[in-house]
């Protein structure tokens, strides 16, 4: 059971909107190890009193649980300046005989070359545990180059490659869908499916994140990785066992399955585009190209598409499209499952015959079905099944940071799935690099550019 958690990169945007508000979360829902302390560690002369000032305002900005807990929580921590780069920083901050520490990476992933090693010079063991965030790698082969450096230096830790959408209840309700509830169970099928949509639409637009998003892309940011991992799992075989092991070995396979685009399929099913000037609701957004911190001469992708092959006996012949865009008129994420139509002769009897399409929203919490019933005279009628809950009551920070505590890596990247992310990405990341595919333009409010085949 972990005792401890290091956070490095305590002063950090990730650490002040999300981690810590999920830590709060925890404090609210009792959900915390017994006696846990957090020691907060960045590059800066700040001390507990001020890291304690720090977290308490990102608290009261963008936590919701009670003044209770996060005075809770501000008693919890202490910290430790350090630069990472230095192992000499890094051993001072963990200290000697430390013993069950959850180590948190909130770090640009250019800083883990310098600080897993110094990690191993600690003497992190097997109690301990490290968690690294997103992007994992920056391509394929530095995937490889981190997996090798992690298996050559920190071997006796567990190790939780993040990512928060896994985390996310709303997302995992497509795998309890399929495989707890036995309707959809053989449906789920090339025999039934005819195509799969995965979409992450954003109002947002920078947010002044240029200096990480101008180099990252749609593609990168957010397809590379959290839709690859809803994919994943949208496309899996049942696991044997519903433990880490089988389920994880699962969403591996099913990203092996994925072809690997070549240019021709790159160019006929990739979309790229960038949004310019508009208005979202009565908000005035300037174009990308001028927002601060913005190179136009990167050309970054803030909407991206791909339509994927997968080759296996259960989806061969069902196109997959993953897409996600900012600046987009209204947020919406689902998936969505397009099944056959029926036979001919019964649409021909029935015009106005809709094939059912499941929608599970990964915002909302919705599952829709649409179906069709007959109406007066012969008639077709449309009808939704649904169901509606109450919105999870953990955020998908706080869930992962208790998975974590408890030692359980069952929702967490294994190092050959990030391989296998990159492997289907990589080529797509190529040949846009080349302006192989057009960078079309939308504008900010609008709808994004046109499906892909
Ligand atoms: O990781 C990221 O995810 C968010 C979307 O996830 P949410 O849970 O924050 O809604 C995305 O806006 C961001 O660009 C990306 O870096």
């Amino acid at each position: 059971m972990i005792r401890r958690m290091v956070l490095f990169g305590a002063s950090g945007d990730l650490a002040r909107r999300l981690l810590l508000p999920a830590v709060a979360q925890l404090v609210a829902a009792g959900a915390l190890p017994p006696g846990l302390s957090i020691v907060g560690s960045a590059d800066t002369d700040w001390t507990t009193e001020t890291f304690r000032e720090h977290v308490a305002s990102a608290l009261r900005a963008h936590s919701t649980a009670s003044a209770e807990a996060h005075d809770q929580l501000l008693q919890m921590l202490t910290f430790r300046p350090a630069d990472v780069t230095r192992a000499a920083d890094v051993a001072a901050v963990l200290g000697e005989g430390h013993a069950a520490t959850l180590v948190y990476l909130a770090l640009p992933p250019a800083l883990l070359h310098d600080v897993l090693p110094a990690l191993a010079a600690a003497g992190l063991g097997a109690a301990d545990a490290v968690a690294i965030e997103k992007p994992f790698g920056t391509d394929l082969a530095s995937a490889r180059e981190l997996n090798e450096l992690l298996r050559l230096r920190l071997p006796a830790p567990t190790v939780f490659r993040v990512d928060h959408f896994l985390s996310s209840e709303l997302v995992r309700r497509v795998v309890t869908l399929r495989f707890l509830n036995r309707v959809f169970s053989p449906a789920w099928h090339a025999e039934h499916v005819e195509r799969i949509d995965i979409s992450w639409l954003e109002d947002l637009t920078l947010e002044g994140r240029a200096s990480y998003y101008d180099r990252a892309g749609a593609l990168k940011d957010m397809l590379q990785n959290h839709l690859m991992e809803v994919m994943a799992l949208v496309l899996m075989e049942q696991p044997a066992r519903m433990d880490a092991h089988s389920f994880r070995a699962m969403r591996v396979e099913a990203l092996r399955a994925v072809a690997t685009p070549d240019p021709a399929r790159v160019r006929a099913s990739t979309v790229r585009a960038r949004y310019t000037a508009g208005t979202i609701g009565s908000r005035a957004v300037p174009s990308y190209v001028d927002e601060p911190g913005v190179d136009p001469a990167l050309r970054t992708e803030t909407y991206a598409a791909l339509t994927l092959e997968v080759d296996s006996p259960r989806w061969s012949g069902v196109p997959v499209t993953i897409r996600s865009g900012k600046a987009l008129a209204a947020s919406s994420a689902e998936i969505a499952v397009h099944f056959r139509p029926v036979p001919r002769y019964l649409t021909e009897q029935w015009p106005g015959v809709e094939p059912n399409v499941l929608r599970l929203g990964l915002t909302e919490p919705y599952v829709h079905l649409s179906t069709t019933l007959n109406g007066p005279d012969r008639t077709a009628e449309p009808r939704r099944l649904e169901t509606v809950s109450s919105p999870p009551p953990l955020s998908p920070y706080a869930n992962l940071v208790r998975e974590m505590l408890q030692g359980d890596p069952m929702l967490f990247i294994r190092g050959d799935e990030a391989e296998e992310a990159w492997r289907i990405v990589d080529p797509v990341v190529r040949a846009w690099s080349a302006q192989a595919v057009p960078l079309q333009e939308y504008r900010a409010g609008g709808t994004p550019p046109g499906p892909v085949a």
